[in-house]
């Protein structure tokens, strides 16, 4: 038996950490896990349930074959670690927070994959990046910048097996859609 990887993708700051926390509990009764990433964030750093490692780190990590999948983007490098494989394998579904730049290989790795798209509307994401104060202008600017030119890329793909979310309303009802949109799949599965 295999378990389905749902693949959670969307901007910096579009607020996929939110809604995996919101549905943390409801997601588990339904036998789905939810991975703990590996990033190249310092440790302190708030807002995300990943383990943080040095570039160095991460780097060795990679080099062992520690992640089932691997990207970097926004200066920062992050990494699935592989026991998503086994929890697959085991029959449970499993929730990543992924990144649409690595959509492709993503894919490529897991063709049955369902994508879940969060998106938000350019001005409240600005206001979403500001409010969190994590990062300076200056990455905000390239945050929003990186997310015109993905989110278009994304969506003009066309994509029938890609779930678009907006979550530029209140977090509750996205968690709603989130746990609709998966009940939903796994009816046809
Ligand atoms: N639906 C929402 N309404 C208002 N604020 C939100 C909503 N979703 C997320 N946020 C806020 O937006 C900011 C970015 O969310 P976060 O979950 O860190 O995004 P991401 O993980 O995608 O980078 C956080 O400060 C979070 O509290
Ligand atoms: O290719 P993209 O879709 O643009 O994604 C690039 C990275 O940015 C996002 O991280 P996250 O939301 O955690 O950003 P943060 O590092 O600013 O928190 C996403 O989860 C990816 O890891």
């Amino acid at each position: 038996m295999s378990g389905r990887l749902i693949y959670l993708i969307g901007p910096s700051g579009s607020g996929k950490d939110s809604l995996l926390d919101a549905a943390r509990t409801r997601l588990a009764e339904r036998g789905c896990r939810i991975v703990r990433r590996v990033i190249t964030r310092s440790a302190e750093a708030v807002g995300e349930a990943a383990l943080g490692v040095s570039t160095q780190q991460f780097a060795e990590m990679e080099a062992q074959g520690a992640f089932a999948l691997s990207w970097h983007a926004n200066g920062l490098s992050y990494g699935i670690p592989r026991e998503i494989d086994d929890w697959l394998a085991a029959g449970d579904d499993v929730l990543v927070n992924g990144s649409r730049g690595h959509l492709q290989n993503a894919r490529a790795r897991y063709p049955q994959m369902l994508v879940v798209l969060l998106t938000v509307d350019q001005a409240v994401l600005c206001e979403r990046l500001l409010a969190r104060g994590r990062e300076s202008v200056a990455e905000i600017d390239a945050r929003l910048a990186r997310n015109a030119r993905f989110n278009k890329r994304v969506l003009a793909d066309n994509d029938p097996a890609l779930h678009v979310l907006d979550n530029s309303g209140a977090l509750e009802n996205t968690v709603e859609r989130l746990l609709a949109c998966i009940d939903e799949q796994s009816a046809c599965a």
